[in-house]
């Protein structure tokens, strides 16, 4: 992915924070408290989201839709996963969903 594209540029940065010192960084300080809370850091900010989305607060909604992705971003660094894994499950699915398009098609 190119280094120009805003959640790979996140990404990076991000990999490179987990092991900064936790005095200085909030990835650090997450890494060291481990999977399970930013596990549940994505949950709150995935429930906040909505929350927001639900009022009909578009400002709250940018924030924490931003809040959701970074946090989503540090749990896949936590898991050893990159967005390219996810990037590949996203084609994978759009070329299943090509082939259904195209068998529900009338034979011509
Ligand atoms: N994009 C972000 C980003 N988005 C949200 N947050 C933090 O996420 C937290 C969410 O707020 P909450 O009130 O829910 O959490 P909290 O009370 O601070 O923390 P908890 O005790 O609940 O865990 C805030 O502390 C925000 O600062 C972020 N922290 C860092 N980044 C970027 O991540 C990169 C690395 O940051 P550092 O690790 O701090 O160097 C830099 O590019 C930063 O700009």
């Amino acid at each position: 992915m190119s280094a120009s594209d805003p959640l790979s540029a996140l990404e990076s940065v991000i990999r490179n924070r987990m092991g900064a010192d936790p005095d200085s960084s909030y990835v650090a300080r997450l890494h060291a408290k481990g999977r399970a809370k930013i596990a549940q850091k994505v949950g709150e900010e995935a429930v906040e989201t909505v929350i927001a989305a639900l009022a009909q607060d578009k400002a709250a909604l940018t924030g924490e839709a931003a809040d959701l992705i970074f946090h989503l971003l540090v749990l896949l660094a936590e898991c050893d996963l990159t967005l390219e894994d996810v990037y590949a499950e996203l084609a994978r699915r759009e070329g299943v969903s090509g082939l259904v398009e195209k068998a529900s098609r009338a034979p011509e």
